[in-house]
C-alpha cells in the first residue's frame, strides 16, 4: 500500500521505516530541511535501537523515501499519518498547534483521490472530528476538488528504547473511525503485523485489532498512558511507605505483581517517571476532564506524587552528606529512560536544578548525552566522556538512568576515585551487596540499608531464584 507519514520523529521515523519493512512503499514527510536532508543521506536523526540499519535497507529496497514537500508526500499516499509533536503547553492543554499545520496543508493539497487520515500523533480527546474540519477548511483554501476522506484515530502504544519491538509485537491495535472502508484499509495495511509474519515468537495468535468510534479510541490512548504513570506513582508511594517502616518495595513489587490481577510490570520504584509523552498525556487528561466539568483528583495525585519523587535522591543524599553547597554529585544518566537519547522531561533534569539551587556542583556521564550537545539546560554541569571521569572528586554519584553499561562498571575503582563513596541508586538497579564490597554506602529507593540481614542483599536475579525456589 502507498503510505505518507508526517512528522519524522519518535514515533513518525518508526512507524514510516517499520511500515516500508512490511512491505509498503513509503514516503516519510518533514518541514525540518536539515532533518529531511540527514535522512536522505541515509541517517537517522534520533537514536532507537535498530532503526537506522532498517532505515537504511529499506531506503535501498526502494520502499523508502524522504521529503519536505508535503504536496509529494500527499499526492503519494493513500493513508496519510500525522505524526508530529502534541507538547503540553503551560496549561497542561495539549498543543495541537502542529496537528492543524499538518491537517491544513493536507486539505490544502488533497487531489480528489480518497485517503485515509490517521492521527497517529497523541491528540485531545475529540480531535478527529476537528482534524476533519481543519481537512475541509484547507481544501476550501485550496480550492481542491470535494475531498473523499476519512479520519481515523490509531494511538501509537511504543516505548522508546524498543519502539521497533512493539511495533512488531504489540499487545494491540487500536483502530478508532466510523468508516468501514477506512477501517477495512487500515486492517489491510496491519495484516502483517496482526499476524505477526514479522514478530519475535511469530507462533503467537494474532494481534487482537480493537475497533472503537473515534472518541474511544483517542481516549484508550490517554487512559493507557495514565494507567501506566499511576500504577509507577503507586509503587513509588509504598516504597516511601516502605523507607519508613524498613521493608523492600522490590520484594512487595514480586510480591504484588505475582497477582495476575495486578500484574509484575511497571512496578519498579525509583526517582520517578519522565519523558516526552507520561507527563504530557496526563496533565492534558485533567485538562480535558476539567474542561468538562470533572476534577480528576487521581491522576492529579498521580502527577504530584511524582514531582515529589523526582527529588527523593536528593533527601537521600542530604541524610548522608548533610550538606549539599560545596558538594560534588555525579549523575550516572541523563536520559529518562536508557536506550533513547531523548531528554525531553527527563527527572534528570529536576535533580539538576535543585541540587545546583542547594550550591552543588553536578557532574554527568550519559552514554549517548556529549559535551557537545549544547542544551542549555545542562549548561550549569560538567558532562564528562566516561564513568571514571565522572566519579573523580565526587562526593556521591546517583543512578538516573538504568542505562546496562552501568552494572559492568568497576566499582571498586570508582570508589577509590570519590571523596566519599556514596551512592544513590535512583533506580533499584544495582547489586547491592556488591557494591558494598566495592567500597560503597548504597542506599537503595524504598529499600532497607544492608547492615543488617535482609533479602535486599540480593540482586533482582536472585529474587527471582528465590521465588521459583518457593514456587517448587
Ligand atoms: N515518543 C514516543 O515514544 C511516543 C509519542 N507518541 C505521540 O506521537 C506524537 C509524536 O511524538 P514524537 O515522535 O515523540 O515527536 P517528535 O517531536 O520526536 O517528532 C515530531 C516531528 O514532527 C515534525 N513536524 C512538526 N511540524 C511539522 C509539519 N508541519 N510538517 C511536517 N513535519 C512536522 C518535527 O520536525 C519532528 O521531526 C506525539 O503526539 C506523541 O505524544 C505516542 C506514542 C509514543
Ligand atoms: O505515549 C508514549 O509516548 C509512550 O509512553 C510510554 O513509553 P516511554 O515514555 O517511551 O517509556 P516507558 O518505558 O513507559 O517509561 C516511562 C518512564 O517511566 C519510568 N518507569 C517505567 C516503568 C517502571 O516500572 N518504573 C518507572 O519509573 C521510566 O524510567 C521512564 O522515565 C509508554 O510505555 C508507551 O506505551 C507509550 O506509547
Amino acid at each position: 500500500m502507498q503510505v505518507c507519514v508526517i512528522g519524522t520523529g519518535y514515533v513518525g521515523l518508526v512507524t514510516g521505516v517499520c511500515l516500508a519493512q512490511i512491505g509498503h512503499q513509503v514516503i516519510c514527510v518533514d518541514n525540518d530541511v536539515e532533518k529531511v536532508k540527514l535522512m536522505q543521506s541515509g541517517q537517522s536523526p534520533i537514536f532507537e535501537p535498530g532503526l537506522s540499519q532498517m532505515m537504511t535497507a529499506n531506503m535501498e529496497a526502494g520502499r523508502l523515501e524522504f521529503t519536505a514537500d508535503l504536496q509529494v508526500g500527499v499526492d503519494r499516499g493513500e493513508i496519510l499519518f500525522i505524526a508530529v509533536g502534541t507538547p503540553a503547553l503551560p496549561s497542561g492543554a495539549s498543543d495541537t498547534r502542529y496537528v492543524e499545520a499538518v491537517a491544513r496543508g493536507i486539505g490544502q493539497h488533497l487531489n480528489g483521490g480518497y485517503k485515509v487520515i490517521v492521527n497517529k500523533s497523541t491528540v485531545p480527546i475529540g480531535s478527529g472530528d476537528w482534524v476533519r474540519r481543519i481537512v475541509l477548511d484547507g481544501a476550501a483554501e485550496g480550492r481542491s476538488e470535494t475531498p473523499s476522506f476519512d479520519v481515523v484515530s490509531n494511538p501509537e502504544f511504543l516505548r522508546e528504547g524498543s519502539a521497533i519491538y512493539d511495533t512488531f509485537n504489540p499487545d494491540r491495535i487500536v483502530i478508532g473511525s466510523s468508516s468501514e472502508r477506512a477501517i477495512d484499509l487500515m486492517q489491510q495495511l496491519y495484516a502483517p503485523i496482526v499476524t505477526r509474519q514479522f514478530a519475535q515468537y511469530p507462533d503467537l495468535p494474532p494481534v487482537p485489532v480493537l475497533v472503537t468510534d473515534l472518541t474511544s479510541a483517542e481516549t484508550i490512548k490517554y487512559a493507557a498512558n495514565a494507567f501506566l504513570a499511576t500504577k509507577i506513582s503507586f509503587i513509588n508511594e509504598v516504597g516511601n511507605i516502605c523507607d519508613r517502616v524498613g521493608a523492600d518495595v522490590t520484594l512487595v513489587a514480586k510480591g504484588i505483581g505475582l497477582d495476575t490481577r495486578i500484574g509484575n510490570k511497571f512496578l519498579q520504584a525509583g526517582i520517578g517517571w519522565g519523558g516526552s509523552c507520561f507527563p504530557k498525556d496526563v496533565s492534558a487528561l485533567v485538562h480535558t476532564a476539567t474542561d468538562y466539568g470533572y476534577n480528576a483528583q487521581l491522576l492529579k495525585a498521580t502527577i504530584e506524587t511524582n514531582r515529589q519523587q523526582r527529588l527523593i535522591a536528593i533527601d537521600k543524599l542530604q541524610q548522608v552528606l548533610k550538606i549539599l553547597k560545596g558538594k560534588t554529585v555525579g549523575l550516572l544518566g541523563l536520559t529518562f529512560k536508557p536506550d533513547t537519547d531523548d531528554l525531553r522531561d527527563a527527572p534528570a533534569l529536576d535533580l539538576i536544578d535543585r541540587l545546583t539551587h542547594l550550591g552543588a556542583k553536578v557532574k554527568a556521564y550519559d552514554p549517548l548525552i556529549s559535551s557537545d550537545c549544547n542544551r542549555p539546560d545542562l549548561a550549569k554541569i560538567t558532562l564528562t566522556a566516561n564513568a571514571q571521569e565522572l566519579a573523580s572528586g565526587c562526593d556521591a554519584l546517583v543512578l538516573v538512568t538504568e542505562w546496562q553499561e552501568f552494572q559492568e562498571l568497576d566499582y571498586a575503582l570508582l570508589a577509590s576515585l570519590m571523596e566519599r563513596p556514596t551512592i544513590v541508586d535512583g533506580r533499584n538497579y544495582l547489586d547491592a551487596r556488591s557494591l558494598a564490597n566495592a567500597g560503597f554506602d548504597y542506599i537503595g529507593i524504598g529499600r532497607p540499608p544492608l547492615d543488617r540481614f535482609t533479602p535486599s542483599a540480593f540482586s533482582p536475579a536472585q529474587i527471582d531464584d528465590l521465588i521459583l525456589n518457593a514456587a517448587a
